[in-house]
Parts: C-alpha cells; structure tokens; sequence
C-alpha cells in the first residue's frame, strides 16, 4: 500500500482543471476557491450550485466533454465524472503530462487525495485515511472542530504578533520560557472564555518577566 507525503501547497492564481460538473466536482470547486485557485470546468452540464460559481465569475466553465486538449499548464487535475472510462483517461492523460490528479470514483488512480480539513485561522489540520474512508475522515474532522474552536484564531494571531519580538529580545533559553508560559492552557483559556485583553496582559508580563 503507497503511503502519501502530507503538504500544504500554494494554488492562489495558478490554473486548476476540474473535470465534471456534478455535486462532487462542486464541492472540490468550492474548496480550491478558498485557496484562490483560477478553475477551468469542463462538463456537458454542471449542477445549479456550479452554475451560479460560474455567473459570478469565480470559475470558468467549457461545454463540452473532455479531450487531452483540455490538460494545459494546471498544477493539479480532477476527475469528477459518473464514467469510470473518463476519469481513467484523465488520469492517464494527467499522468502523461506530469499532473498531479485525483481520481473521485477510485483512490488507486489517484496521485493526491483530498483530506478532510478544519480551518481555524492560521491553523489547519488536514485529516486523510489514505482512501480506507473518506466517511471517518470527516467524522474526525467534526470531532477536532469541538477540540480546537474559533478561539485558536485568535490566539494564534496573538503568538504570530509575539514572535518576531521574543526571537529578538530574548536570548533562546528565556525563549523556551517565555513560549512554555504562554501555550501553558492559560492563555487559550482566557481567549475561550472571551478575555483577551486578560490574555494579552498575561502575556505582557511573562515578557517582562523574562527581560534582564
Ligand atoms: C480517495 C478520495 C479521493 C478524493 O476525492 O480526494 C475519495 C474517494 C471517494 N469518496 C467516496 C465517498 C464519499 N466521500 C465523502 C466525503 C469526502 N471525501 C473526501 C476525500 C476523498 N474521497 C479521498 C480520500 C480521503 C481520505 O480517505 O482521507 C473528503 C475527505 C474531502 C473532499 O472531497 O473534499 C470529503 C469529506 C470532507 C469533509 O467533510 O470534511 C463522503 C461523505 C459525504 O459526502 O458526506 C462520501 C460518501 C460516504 C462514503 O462512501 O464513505 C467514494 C465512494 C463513491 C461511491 O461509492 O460512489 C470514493 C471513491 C472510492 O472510495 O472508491
Ligand atoms: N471522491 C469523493 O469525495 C466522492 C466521489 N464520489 C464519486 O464521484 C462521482 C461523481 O459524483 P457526482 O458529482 O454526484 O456525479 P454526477 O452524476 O452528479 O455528475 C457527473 C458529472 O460528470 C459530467 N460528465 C459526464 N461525462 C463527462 C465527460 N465525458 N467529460 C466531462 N464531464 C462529464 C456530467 O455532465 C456531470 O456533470 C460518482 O460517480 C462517485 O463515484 C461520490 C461521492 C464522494
């Protein structure tokens, strides 16, 4: 069993192919757009949902079945067809043309999958099952969402602005310190409990703290 190297790749502005027009094709559209990739989709017809990405302009959509011709310069191909004999020739064609491709209908045929995946601000965790269950992947996916709340937006914000200051100001030791303090649960908890100003003074003063 070929097991998947996990990484977060850049899609803004780079052309995505997405063959099919139906519910799933929809849904990997409605996702790739979060990243502001530019999609092309090529589909005899597209379900309500599609069309209306497509009259407001945020994909474009090609008529037509799909021939190779429709493979150009995309950084990632997908096969969301009914046809088992179209998502096997797009992968082929995909493959000839050294385009990473995911295949909805047969994960053998696929050189990425799509995980499951939870968004809270800078944070991401992507959950994937190799293809065993997309099902599981979801449920877990649902499960984390309870674990990690839109408090981590915030917080994270909160650490991303303390950064760069702590890596100039303090010498690494303290850094540890310092870091350890402020990702100890109080923090977080204060973030939770709708205190951040509470938060940031805690923090203020782990900083002062730690200062010689
Ligand atoms: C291999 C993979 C290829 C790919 O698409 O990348 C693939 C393949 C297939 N999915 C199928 C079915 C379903 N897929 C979902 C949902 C999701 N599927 C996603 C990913 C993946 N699906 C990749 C593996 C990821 C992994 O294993 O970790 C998610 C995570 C991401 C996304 O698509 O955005 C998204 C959840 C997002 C979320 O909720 O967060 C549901 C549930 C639902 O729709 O509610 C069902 C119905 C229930 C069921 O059957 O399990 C079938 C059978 C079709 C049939 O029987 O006709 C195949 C083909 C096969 O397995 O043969
Ligand atoms: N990977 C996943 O997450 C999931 C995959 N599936 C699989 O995905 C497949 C698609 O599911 P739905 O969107 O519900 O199907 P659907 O039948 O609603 O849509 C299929 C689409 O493919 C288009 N199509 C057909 N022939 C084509 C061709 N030659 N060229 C271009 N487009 C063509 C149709 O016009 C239609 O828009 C299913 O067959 C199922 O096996 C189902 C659920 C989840």
């Amino acid at each position: 069993m070929t097991s998947y190297y996990p990484i977060s790749v850049d899609i803004g502005n780079k052309p995505v192919l997405v063959v099919g027009g139906g519910p799933v094709a929809c849904r990997k559209v409605t996702t790739l757009l979060e990243y502001g990739a530019q999609i092309k989709v090529v589909s005899p017809e597209i379900c309500e949902e599609l069309q209306a990405l497509v009259d407001q302009g945020y994909c474009s959509w090609a008529a037509k079945s799909y021939t190779i011709e429709d493979i150009q310069e995309e950084v990632l191909v997908f096969s969301c067809t009914d046809m088992e004999q179209v998502n096997e020739q797009v992968a082929r064609d995909a493959r000839a043309n050294f385009r990473p491709v995911n295949v909805v209908d047969d994960p053998g045929k696929c050189s990425f999958f799509v995980p499951a995946v939870l968004r809270r601000g800078d944070l991401t965790i992507a959950v994937s099952t190799g293809g065993s269950s997309p099902l599981v992947a979801r449920q877990i996916r649902i499960d984390l969402e309870k674990i990690y709340g839109p408090e981590m937006k915030e917080y994270l914000e909160l650490l991303r602005f303390w950064r760069p200051k702590i890596k100039s100001a303090l010498v690494p030791a303290k850094r540890i310190a310092f870091w350890a303090k402020v990702t100890n649960g109080e923090v977080l908890t204060l973030i939770k409990n709708g205190r951040l100003p509470r938060a940031k003074e805690v923090i203020e003063t782990c900083f002062q703290s730690l200062l010689d």
